[in-house]
């Protein structure tokens, strides 16, 4: 994606270094950092310096590449893909990769592993680009729908960012946005700011600034009242991981926004590739595990003073305990259609069977 002109994604080779965009220093600074070593990888998806599912699962592939050019023996291998792979327990895409990943490594004798880590990792990232550039195409045709039948600029809600800062470029729900944003179809973009680390308000709105995209940052728990105010074409978020029988594991509030959605009739969408499938999975609220963050994330907030100093401050009366679910699960029921790289399809174990026949055999990562 382009900002200033300048044509970055969110992740590449600088010499011997992985480069990562900061994203905890977005939308105030841009910031990039050079990752050298595993555990700096494991340490930059920990914090959340990158962050999305699908570029959680290609920073632990070139995490697992650092790893090996340190040790690339058969210990050093396991060893590195299980501290990777305990980073963060809700998006699929980090054990996807390390799998993919580990299937092409493990045969290889150890001298030989460094360098095909590498390049398994840059087809894994241009495998994320591919797949997500096919799921704007495949989504653009939603909102150019819901233009053509309204005559005015489509209203689009989304939650959270997955945009491209959340993969390796374009995105997963952003991605139909700016497709049909460059095809001429007027949209503009209700962003929820997405307590309590604001990636709407800081990540998806900076993206859409970028693109010039038509957009407006709203709280939270504005959605549903503009879905009743008919203000909601459609709603279009990603996912983290979503079980074959299409229950929806994405940021905390996105199963308060479908429920909205359902009690309106305004259509919810989620856009994912297939690498967030997660095809053992079946009841998605008692089995995907959610990720419980630290509880400064809710009593504090940073932000730029009008100093023009980026500070973090408390909103929370001092002393109170706070809680903090990253993720919550929506279940299918209420979710419309899942936009992957391969089409739309409901959100049903036959739906996703459809667009990946190759799982009906059961077949491994
Ligand atoms: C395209 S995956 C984006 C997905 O990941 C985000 O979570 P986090 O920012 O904690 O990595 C959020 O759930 C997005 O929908």
């Amino acid at each position: 994606m382009r900002i200033e002109g300048r044509h970055y994604r969110t992740i590449w080779l600088d010499g011997e270094a992985v480069a990562v965009i900061d994203q905890t220093r977005l939308p105030f600074r841009f910031v990039v950092r050079r990752l050298t070593s595993r555990d700096e990888a494991v340490e930059a998806i920990r914090t959340m310096v990158v962050r999305g599912a699908p570029l959680i699962g290609v920073t632990a592939a070139y995490g697992l590449a650092l790893a090996l050019r340190e040790d690339p023996s058969d210990a050093g291998l396991a060893e590195a893909v299980r501290v990777l792979n305990a980073t963060r327990p809700t998006a699929v895409n980090l054990a996807w990769a390390l799998a993919r990943m580990r299937e092409t490594l493990a045969p290889l004798p150890p001298a030989a592993r460094h360098r095909a880590a590498w390049q398994a990792a840059a087809a894994l990232a241009d495998e994320d680009v591919a797949a997500c550039e096919a799921i704007g195409e495949h989504g653009a045709a939603l909102i150019a729908g819901a233009h053509a039948r309204t005559g005015r600029p489509v209203n689009v809600l989304t939650h959270c960012n997955a945009g491209w800062l959340a993969t390796v470029d374009w995105g997963t729900a952003l991605a139909p946005i700016y497709k049909a944003h460059d095809a001429g179809v007027p949209v503009h973009v209700w962003v929820d700011e997405t307590r309590p680390r604001c990636q709407g308000a800081a990540l998806s709105a900076f993206e859409l600034h970028a693109h010039g995209v038509p957009h407006t940052v709203i709280a939270d728990n504005a959605g549903g009242h503009l879905m009743q105010h008919d203000r909601v074409d459609l709603c279009l978020v990603g996912s983290d991981r979503t079980t074959a029988t299409g229950d929806v594991a994405n940021k905390i509030g996105t199963y308060l926004k479908a429920l909205a959605a359902h009690d309106n009739g305004v259509p919810f969408y989620v856009a994912l590739p297939g690498s967030t499938v997660d095809w053992s999975l079946a009841d998605g609220v008692r089995e995907i595990p959610i990720e419980e963050r630290s509880a400064t994330e809710v009593t504090h907030v940073t932000g730029l003073g009008d100093d023009g100093t980026v500070r973090t401050v408390a909103v929370a009366s001092p002393g109170s305990p706070a809680a903090n679910p990253a993720f919550d699960v929506t279940p299918a029921r209420l979710v419309t259609g899942l936009v992957t790289e391969r089409g739309i399809a409901p959100a049903t174990r036959e739906g996703l069977l459809g667009l990946f026949p190759e799982r009906r055999l059961g077949s491994a990562a």
